[in-house]
């Protein structure tokens, strides 16, 4: 994209002795570039994944740059590259100083420091509907809030409604808080953070709560041993605390409320996605009903058990995947590739998935969602299952930091579909315009969008 005629590409030739207009011209040229860069940056926020994907095209493979308001983000696509960055020194690329530019917890999180190198010692549904319309993505963040609140805290804290609240409203509150943190000047942005965030009480609720909880628990497994230990997330992010790293409680909060900002915002929208594939492709309806009819409860957490709700949420992730970028680190100084390609401090080094997963040369027939397309004899090159990460199959990111939470986040997509397919007959009403909008260079659903839900009888 080119916004603004630049008159040093028509003339440079004419003018390269004279020194005055030379001068002048080299001015407009660095003037050019500035506000290229900044209009650019600023029409990445509301296109970021258009941008990329158009870049993507345009570069052919090559490293290419991506201007943000901030920091510049550069992307790669080759192999080689992307195996020096999952090489690279962890307090050289930093995914931790990506995900604290993201969430600017020391505001967005009750005053958490979290540090910008991964630490050696980091840490290992259903209301009746019956014939009703729903708004479909706020259906699926308050699902997906309910299922991990049981998940990570156990029922008793989860049934709590002022916990749980603040539990659903603590992600979107920070994402929107850190925005206005990220994009405006100091003084004006934390006042606005504030008003919206009702002075970021689901914050300090969630804060305060945890840290009641976390502190009976520290305290009941010094009194009752290994007696009565509770069976969940929360609990074992306790147990798993080398023992030589004392964690204060404090430590503990902001590594749980980091990791639930992660997995409810992430799952939700994969879940909104996933719905939305399947009620604007009713074909895959019945042979997918068909192969849960004799599903047994183990084989939703395990890959080839369901080799057809396990394709058709794949090709959901690829050709709905809700995030054009993967692999990001912050370089926290210069870092050099082996074949010159230089990164600056401060600056993003990301792989554009998005685009690469809808690219004739890495899958046949890119742009066309074909459900069945990872069975066995389908049109991919991959060779293993959603659950798997490969080069061929980046979703979950590369080597040395890949997603942890990919086994839950696949079982609960395979749960969720399986409890719609068999419990209900849905119809996604008619809406205008697209499904997404974008924001930087994640692709979220439109809050307009409603399905109309029927319970099955029979
Ligand atoms: C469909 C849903 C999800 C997707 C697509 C996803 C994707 C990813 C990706 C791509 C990364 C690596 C980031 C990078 O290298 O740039 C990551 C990291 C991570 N994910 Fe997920 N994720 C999902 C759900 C979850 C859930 C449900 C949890 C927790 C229960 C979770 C916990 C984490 C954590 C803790 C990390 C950081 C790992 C580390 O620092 O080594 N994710 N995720």
């Amino acid at each position: 994209m080119s916004f603004l005629p630049n008159p040093l590409n028509q003339s440079s030739h004419q003018t390269q002795e004279q020194n005055p207009i030379l001068d002048c011209l080299e001015i407009w040229n660095l003037f050019y570039k500035y506000s290229e860069r900044k209009i650019r940056s600023i029409y990445y926020l509301l296109n970021g994944a258009d941008e990329i994907h158009r870049v993507y095209l345009k570069a052919n493979g090559s490293p290419f740059e991506i201007p943000t308001p901030g920091r510049r983000h550069l992307m790669v696509t080759s192999p080689k590259h992307i195996e020096e960055i999952n090489r690279a020194p962890l307090d050289l690329l930093s995914l931790h100083a990506v995900a604290k530019d993201f969430l600017q917890p020391k505001d967005t999180m009750h005053g958490f420091e979290w540090k910008d190198i991964r630490g050696v010692e980091g840490t290992g549904f259903v209301r009746a509907l019956r014939g009703t319309v729903v708004p479909l993505y706020e259906l699926c963040k308050r699902l997906v809030a309910r299922l991990n609140c049981h998940v990570f805290f156990g029922s008793k804290i989860s049934e709590d409604i002022e916990f749980f609240e603040a539990a659903y409203q603590f992600p979107q509150d920070s994402a929107l808080a850190a925005e206005f943190i990220r994009l405006l000047p100091k003084g004006i942005s934390r006042l606005l953070a504030c008003c919206v965030t009702k002075n970021f009480k689901a914050a300090a609720t969630l804060h305060h709560r945890l840290g009641q909880e976390i502190e009976r628990r520290l305290e009941a497994k010094e009194k009752e041993g290994e007696k009565s230990i509770p069976n969940d997330c929360l609990q074992w992010i306790i147990d798993t605390v080398p023992k030589k790293a004392a964690w204060s409680v404090n430590r503990f909060v902001g590594e749980v409320m980091g990791i639930w900002y992660g997995s409810v915002h992430t799952l939700s929208i994969a879940v909104t996605y996933a719905l939305l594939d399947l009620y604007t492709h009713p074909e895959y309806i019945e042979p997918l009903r068909e192969e849960l009819s004799k599903a047994k409860t183990e084989d939703f957490n395990n890959g080839p058990a369901l080799p057809l709700l396990d394709s058709f949420l794949s090709e959901s992730a690829r050709l709905s995947a809700f995030e054009s970028t993967g692999v990001r680190r912050q370089a926290l100084n210069s870092f050099t590739f082996r074949d010159g390609l230089r990164i600056n401090r401060g600056d993003w080094i990301c792989v554009p998935h998005r685009s690469m997963m809808r690219d004739n040369s890495n899958f046949i027939d890119a742009l066309t969602f074909d459900g069945f397309r990872f069975l066995k004899n389908g049109r991919s090159a991959r060779d293993s299952h959603m659950v798997d990460a490969s080069d061929k199959w980046l979703i979950w990111g590369i080597g040395r930091i890949t997603c942890p939470g990919r086994f839950y986040a696949t079982a609960t997509l395979k749960l969720v579909i399986a409890r719609f397919l068999k419990g209900y007959d849905c119809e996604l009403l008619p809406f205008k315009g697209g499904r997404s909008m974008q924001w930087r260079s994640t692709i979220v659903p439109k809050r307009g969008l409603r399905l109309a839900v029927r319970r099955r009888t029979g």
